[in-house]
Parts: C-alpha cells; structure tokens; sequence
C-alpha cells in the first residue's frame, strides 16, 4: 500500500497531546516591532477552542526578548548577554499579562514554565518538571512555556525555542509539535536567498543532507532558522511525536492541520526504542583552571 503525505495527515485529527511554538517573528509587527495584539487574541482563541476539543495543549512562546527590546526603546536587537537578559525580564512579564488576560477572557487557566539547561539534565528537576506538565495537564491547565532568559548563561541556555519546544514535546510524551514561523516551512533552501527553492511536504528521514538545506534565521527577530528546526524534529521524531513547521502569519493554520489539510512540513515519527533525552542536549564547557572541560551529561 503507498502511504502518502495525505494519509499520514489524516491521522493528525486523532492527536491528543500537542505543543506548538511560536516564534518572536510571529508574534509582533514586523514593521514596528510592537506587539501584535491582534494575533495573540487569534492564537488564544484557536489554542482554547483545541482545549475545548478536550485535546491537551501546551504552549512554547517565544517573544521576551523582542517585547522587552521594544518596552526599554531598544532599536536594535541586543547583544550583551545582560541586555538580553534584562529585556528578557521585562518582556516576559508583559507577554505573560497578556495571555492570562486573554485565556481568561475564554474561561480558560493558563500557567507559565520557564526552564534552562539545568531543569533536564538535572534527573530531580526533570522528573519534577514532568510531574509539573502532567498535574496542570490532568487539570485542563495551558502550560505557557519559555526559556528562563534572566538566569540562563551561555553554559546552561538551551539557546532556542524550537529545541526546547521539542524537549516539552518528548517530557509531555505529546504525540504533535506544531513549529509557527514566518515561513510555510522546509524548502529546499532559503526561499529569502534563492528563489527557486522548492517546497518540501514531508520528511521522512533526518540526516546530513537536510541539515545542508536549513540555514540561518531570517529576520531581526528570529533565532536559529530552519536549522533549529531540524534539531527539534530530530528529538520530537525520536521521541515518537510527529512535527509541522508552518506559517504563523494567520494562527488557523493550527486548525486547518488538526483537520488533516495538508499546510506546512510534515516530520513523521519514528520512535527509537533507547530514546534518552540526554543524548540531545549540547556538552556543557566548563574553564577550569585555564584548562577546557567537557561535560558530558550523559556520563
Ligand atoms: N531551507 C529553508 N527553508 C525555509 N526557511 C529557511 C531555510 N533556511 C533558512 N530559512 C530561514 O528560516 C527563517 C525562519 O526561522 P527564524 O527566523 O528563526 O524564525 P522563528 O522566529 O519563527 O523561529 C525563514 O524566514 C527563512 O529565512
Ligand atoms: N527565549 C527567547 C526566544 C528564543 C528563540 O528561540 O526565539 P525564536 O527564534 O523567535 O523562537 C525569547 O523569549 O525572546
């Protein structure tokens, strides 16, 4: 029997469990940078809706950075490890404010998570971060997850939010990660770069030839580009949850997906029998007396 792309969406409308992460480039004006309150009202709105649905939902937003630069008059995008960080302070309180406030407009909780590094290799933190997920999800909780920007240093970060988005898809045991960029997904290189890139529907296998396709982000705002996207796959598929990157510009893509039409790249899973988290998380570089040191967490 030949499987297609059609037939493997179809199968997204039986998903119970889904993550979806929201890119900075998604969440505000791309000419002013200003928050785009708009959009964060239709996210809500789709994301309670699936609530209602009686589907599960967990939501990685990125955009502290971005909101904050904006709240302190930052015209540019910082660099300094504590300018980021203090935007970082600043914008994560302010996104926060306005999901709760608009959750609650739909009768719905939303909590937040923020996690560095440290909350998965640590074997404590990640078990009691698992229970945490699995208590707010048993009570019809939206867990609204972020990077800890303000405390993380370059040797606990986890860096981006695609990968953390895929890390809370393999602790959740989420059977769907949905990535919305400002892009429609995979192409066979940057569409912003060259033109005759072409669409990719789905993707079968990771390897080394994808990793040559995905390059850099594309605006101001993003972290990572499709790159970081392909290392989220990478976990998610392992860990047996199925990934889509799509086009964040209009949020029903998430309903359009959840119905089985066939928008953005489709990453099937393939669960690999000896998953182990670790195995996915970066070494951490330790200078110790002058000297580099390795950490391996899986050691
Ligand atoms: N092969 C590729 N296919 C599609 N987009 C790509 C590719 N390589 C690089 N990109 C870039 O990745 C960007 C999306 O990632 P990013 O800028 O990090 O946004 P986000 O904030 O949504 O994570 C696109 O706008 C595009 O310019
Ligand atoms: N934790 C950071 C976002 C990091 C990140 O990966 O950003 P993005 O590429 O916009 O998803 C923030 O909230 O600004």
């Amino acid at each position: 029997m030949l499987i297609t792309n059609k037939h493997y969406r179809q199968n997204l409308k039986n998903k119970k469990r889904i993550v979806i992460k929201v890119g900075s480039s998604s969440l505000v004006h791309p000419e002013t940078g200003e928050t785009d309150l708009l959009k964060l009202e239709q996210l809500v709105r789709v994301l309670c809706d699936l609530r209602n649905q009686g589907k599960d939902v967990v939501l990685v937003s990125s955009g502290a950075i971005g909101v904050g630069r904006k709240a302190l008059g930052l015209n540019e995008r910082p660099k300094e490890l504590a300018q980021k960080q203090a935007c970082a302070s600043v914008g994560q309180g302010m996104l926060m404010m306005i999901y709760q406030k608009l959750f609650n407009e739909y009768s719905h909780v939303a909590s937040q998570i923020l996690m560095t590094k440290h909350t998965i290799v640590r074997e404590k933190s990640l078990h009691n971060a698992r229970n945490t997920f699995n208590e707010l999800l048993k009570m019809g909780v939206i867990p609204i997850v972020n990077e800890n920007d303000t405390v993380s240093t370059d040797e606990i970060e986890i860096g981006d939010n695609d990968t953390l988005s895929a890390v809370v898809a393999a602790i959740t045991s989420a059977d769907l990660l949905i990535l919305l960029s400002d892009i429609d997904g995979l192409y066979t290189d940057d569409p912003s770069q060259n033109k005759d890139a072409l669409f990719i529907e789905c993707v079968t296998d990771i390897d080394d030839s994808l990793y040559e396709i995905a390059k850099g982000a594309g605006s101001d705002y993003g972290t990572g580009g499709m790159k970081t996207k392909i290392d989220a796959a990478r976990i998610a598929n392992d860990a047996g949850c199925d990934m889509i990157i799509a086009n964040g510009k209009d949020f029903h893509v998430i309903d359009d997906i959840m119905k089985g039409q066939e928008k953005g790249t489709l990453f099937l899973a393939h669960k690999s029998e000896k998953f182990n988290i670790l195995d996915y998380i970066e070494p951490e570089k330790i200078i110790n007396g002058g000297e580099e040191e390795i950490h391996d967490y899986r050691c």
